[in-house]
């Protein structure tokens, strides 16, 4: 030692040593980045401020699967100064149901504070008291729809009665105006069932309140779907631009939406009984009370009006979305329409309306609704997920807090999976004895996986198929010849499909749906319509 340092003095010595120990921190600084980038997913190169944001375009469901072609499952963008891991094909499953937890989270997006007010379960994030709450919404849910045969039944009274008064109603404007455009009327059609369900209370079409509340999903869904842009450039609601505008207009429908929620929660716990349940409002006041109590939480603020507001909003955009597809294709493939009605006519004769029963004995009704989940995609990517801890998915590393999108439509227009993927044709859901192909069907991909899997999944099976198999039932939907309908859409957490006009004809009279409703036939239509906003869509 001696040796090696003689001649050289002390602060050489130690400016050596700083050196070396540099060198070697540099060294290894450079490999653990190295490291870390080769293991960060692949992705587009991003703009600087804006990111990948402009490539996204009109439908980034669509951006993101070609994106996975060129990527792989696993792919990496920039938006604004976020970055997104966006999942694809078989990178889902393994990401939302092998690792779950690790995936179930939300992210911190400035609009999700606004929607119900930062306290539901839809767009928070996960915690114990989370858990409960979701826990006690699922089970209501089942208490009011697919519980037992008596709560069917009661789900089925619903839908039947709501179905009656939108055909009564169609067959009018088709006599009066005879193309018209039935998107705002089957929103408000949905949103009753679900009303009366979650409130105890159905509203006549023409209430100015509720068309409000309901009226305004398009712009609700446009601004926390995913790749919503003031997500992600937050600094945007600074300064007057359209971004801002559409900001401000989702802020104050959320507010109002709260409002008219808050309300119906405040008419209940007047009234409200644990012994007699009447609704889903009541089941959730008596089961988050209790919680309340056991958790010690009593002193703490009333979390059932978000999350009542949460089932209702998301029930009633997504359906009434569903059944506004349902009628477009049924009008854009009138074979189609002609072999439903082949089918209920055979299984269920003219002498009775479907009921839930006739289930399984409908198999082409099934492979349809199969068939618009898949092809439509109409929720194309979930609600954002974020990262709850470090992790690593198909040997990518992805730090905790990452934003994740997850891509449904992948799934549902994988070629590998689906044969011609671009063409609706409910067959294929069908095996060779005509049954339906349950190894098939559960490959769609609508209503998500793991831990944040939509809690209205059978709700809205149920509810579709009865719509269905009534519609084909009872009447005929023709387009308009001069204005051929189109499959565009509006992107959005649901994609909206753009306006189209219809003409309504019941194949016999209103008979077996007023007997199978309870109504006299010679009793008037609750309602007499008149949706000005129909003009507008
Ligand atoms: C066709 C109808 C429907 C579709 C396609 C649909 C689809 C979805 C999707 C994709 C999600 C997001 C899952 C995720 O982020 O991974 C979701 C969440 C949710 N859905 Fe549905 N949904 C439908 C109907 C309903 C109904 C009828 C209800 C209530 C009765 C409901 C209540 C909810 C709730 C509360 C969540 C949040 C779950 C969570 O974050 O843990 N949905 N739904």
């Amino acid at each position: 030692m001696d040796v090696t340092l003689q001649g050289i003095d002390p602060a050489t010595a130690r400016a050596l040593l700083v050196a070396c120990v540099t060198l070697l921190f540099s060294l290894h600084l450079c490999r653990w980045l190295w490291q870390r980038s080769a293991l960060c997913p692949p992705g587009p190169l991003a703009w600087p401020v804006v990111g990948n944001a402009p490539q996204l375009g009109s439908s980034p469901h669509l951006y993101f699967a070609r994106m996975a072609k060129k990527y792989g499952n696993v792919f990496q963008i920039k938006l604004g100064c976020r970055k997104v891991v966006v999942l694809n094909g078989d990178s889902i499953k393994q990401a939302l149901v092998k690792q779950g937890a690790e995936f179930a989270g939300r992210p911190d997006f400035t609009s999700f504070q606004y929607v119900s007010n930062g306290d539901g379960i839809a767009f928070g994030t996960v915690s114990d008291w989370w858990k409960l709450r979701r826990r006690a919404a699922q089970s209501s849910v089942r208490m009011f729809s697919t519980g037992n045969p008596h709560t069917k039944n009661t789900f089925e009274h619903h839908v039947l009665c709501e179905v009656r008064e939108l055909l009564a109603l169609f067959t009018r404007k088709t006599q009066e105006q005879q193309y018209f455009q039935p998107l705002t009327y089957l929103v408000v059609s949905t949103a009753n069932i679900m009303s009366a369900v979650c409130f105890g209370k159905r509203y006549s079409y023409e209430d100015e309140e509720f068309r409000q509340v309901v009226g305004r999903n398009d712009q609700f869904t446009q601004t926390v779907g995913a790749g919503s842009i003031v997500d992600v450039m937050p600094w945007l609601q600074y300064f007057p631009n359209p971004i801002k505008t559409i900001f401000e207009n989702f802020k104050r429908l959320n507010v109002e939406f709260g409002m008219f929620i808050a309300d119906k929660v405040l008419e209940h716990r007047k009234t409200v009984q644990s012994s007699i349940v009447r609704d889903m409002t009541d089941a959730l006041i008596v089961a988050l009370d209790q919680l309340r109590e056991k958790t010690g939480r009593s002193s703490e603020k009333d979390y059932v009006t978000p999350t009542i507001g949460d089932i209702f909003g998301a029930s009633q955009d997504t359906l009434s979305t569903f059944q506004q597809w349902i009628i477009l294709i049924l009008v854009r493939f009138p074979e189609i329409q002609v072999r439903l009605q082949q089918e209920v006519d055979k299984v269920v004769d003219r002498s009775r309306v479907p009921c839930i029963d006739d289930q399984p004995q409908l198999p082409y009704v099934m492979a349809f609704i199969y068939e618009v989940m898949r092809f439509t995609s109409l929720v194309p990517l979930t609600i954002p997920h974020s990262t709850t801890t470090d992790t690593s998915l198909m040997g990518y590393a992805i730090p905790k807090n990452t934003v994740v999108f997850i891509n449904q439509w992948s799934v549902n227009h994988d070629p590998a999976i689906w044969s011609h993927p671009e063409t609706f044709d409910p067959q294929r859901f069908l095996d060779q004895t005509g049954a339906l192909d349950k190894d098939l069907t559960s490959s769609v991909l609508l209503f998500s996986l793991g831990k944040r899997r939509c809690i209205g999944e059978e709700l809205s099976k149920l509810h579709l198929f009865l719509f269905t198999a009534l519609i084909a039932h009872q009447c005929n939907i023709t387009s308009d010849p001069a204005r051929p309908p189109k499959l565009d859409y509006n992107y959005g957490l649901t994609l909206k499909p753009h306006a189209y006009y219809i003409a309504v004809a019941l194949r016999e009279d209103m008979t077996l749906l007023n007997a199978a409703t309870g109504q006299s036939s010679s009793e008037e239509v609750r309602d007499e319509p008149s949706l000005d906003s129909q003009t507008k869509e």
